[in-house]
């Protein structure tokens, strides 16, 4: 089946379907149904990280529907990361080896610094104290850049790009990067519409991703009392003027904005209509009143890494 997704043209000349779909928290049980049933309705871009622990699983739905002849390896685009423990320059290489290994790839698409934050190496992925408490490493993610950059050169990754970085550690990126980061993820949905951010990203040739679009309400740390975004009135009452569903709003307003979305699902009837927005736009005026719902809420704080001196939603505006 042909994809119906829109390809958003990245600043190196690659093209990056515009809406994806994300596995975070999908188990190693289901997330392998989720990525082939994704294939099927007409999903080309999966955004996975070597943290979520179930890279093997996605690697094995993508083997198997090339093997099926549904989809070749060039019609995917597939995101991985590189996570906070591996940032020491001669850990980047091998961690880029293992995403490989799981996914059964030979290369990725786009390879992200998942934060610009590192924790000690020491062979845990949250490497903490007796009282609980992440231990860090001061590696400086300029270095780490340095060491992926001839990764890309290599072939095993098509484009290079960051994950939570904010507007000052963008600038010092860029100040030393050789190859420049053609993306930046970052949590994005109408209650943190990251306007700034994508300006200031557009401006120096970074396309945003929108992860979290839906307000993340699976995330493991949620409280019963949080707010719900897929339950905001104002967003139900757009949803209901114009006959979508509130998720297929929240998708179409990060596509408006020209941004790439990664909702996650694993659920084959919501993987469907979170891809079925392609037949409908949202009006200017709504996406215009849907940035006013912007309260700087953000359901991704990263607390465990509050103190690092590299952690971005600290000190800086944005
Ligand atoms: N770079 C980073 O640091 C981060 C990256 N990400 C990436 O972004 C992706 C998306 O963000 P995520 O935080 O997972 O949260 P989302 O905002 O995508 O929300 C996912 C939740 O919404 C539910 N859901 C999905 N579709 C619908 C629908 N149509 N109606 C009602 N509920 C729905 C899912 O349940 P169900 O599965 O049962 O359908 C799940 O509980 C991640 O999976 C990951 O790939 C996320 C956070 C941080
Ligand atoms: C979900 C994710 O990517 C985090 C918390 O880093």
């Amino acid at each position: 089946m042909a994809s119906k997704v829109i390809k958003i043209k990245l600043a190196n000349g690659f093209e990056c379907p515009i809406l994806g779909l994300g596995t975070w928290k999908s188990k190693p049980g289901e997330v392998t149904q989720a990525v082939k049933d994704a294939i099927d309705v007409g999903y080309r871009h999966i955004d996975c990280a070597f943290v979520y622990g179930n890279e093997k699983e996605v690697g094995e739905a993508i083997t198997e529907k090339i093997a099926e002849g549904v989809i070749k390896r060039e019609d995917l685009f597939i995101t991985s990361k590189l996570w906070n423990t591996f940032h020491r320059p001669d850990l980047v290489r091998g961690a880029l080896l293992q995403t490989l290994k799981n996914l059964n790839l030979k290369y990725l698409d786009l390879y992200l610094v998942h934060w610009p934050q590192a924790y000690k190496e020491d062979g845990e992925l949250f490497p903490a104290d007796e009282a609980g408490k992440i231990q860090f490493s001061d590696v400086d993610y300029v270095d780490t850049w340095k060491a992926l950059e001839p990764l890309a050169k290599e072939g095993l990754v098509k484009s290079l790009g960051i994950s939570n970085f904010n507007s000052k550690q963008i600038e010092r990126l860029l100040e030393h990067a050789t190859i420049k980061p053609v993306m930046n993820q970052v949590e994005c949905h109408p209650y943190l519409s990251q306007r700034r951010l994508q300006e200031f990203c557009e401006a120096r040739g970074i396309k945003l991703t929108a992860y979290s679009p839906l307000g993340s309400p699976d995330r493991p740390w949620a409280k019963p009392d949080d707010p719900q975004l897929m339950d905001d009135p104002k967003l139900k009452e757009i949803a209901n003027r114009i006959g979508k569903t509130v998720a297929q709003v929240l998708i179409r307003y990060q596509i408006e904005r020209g941004n790439i979305v990664i909702p996650k699902s694993v659920n084959k009837s919501r993987i469907a209509s979170n891809f079925d927005v392609f037949d409908f736009k949202l009006s200017p005026e709504d996406v215009q009143l849907i940035n006013t719902f912007d309260c700087n809420g953000r359901f991704v704080p990263m607390t465990a890494s509050l103190g690092h001196k590299y952690h971005p939603f600290e000190n800086d505006e944005f």
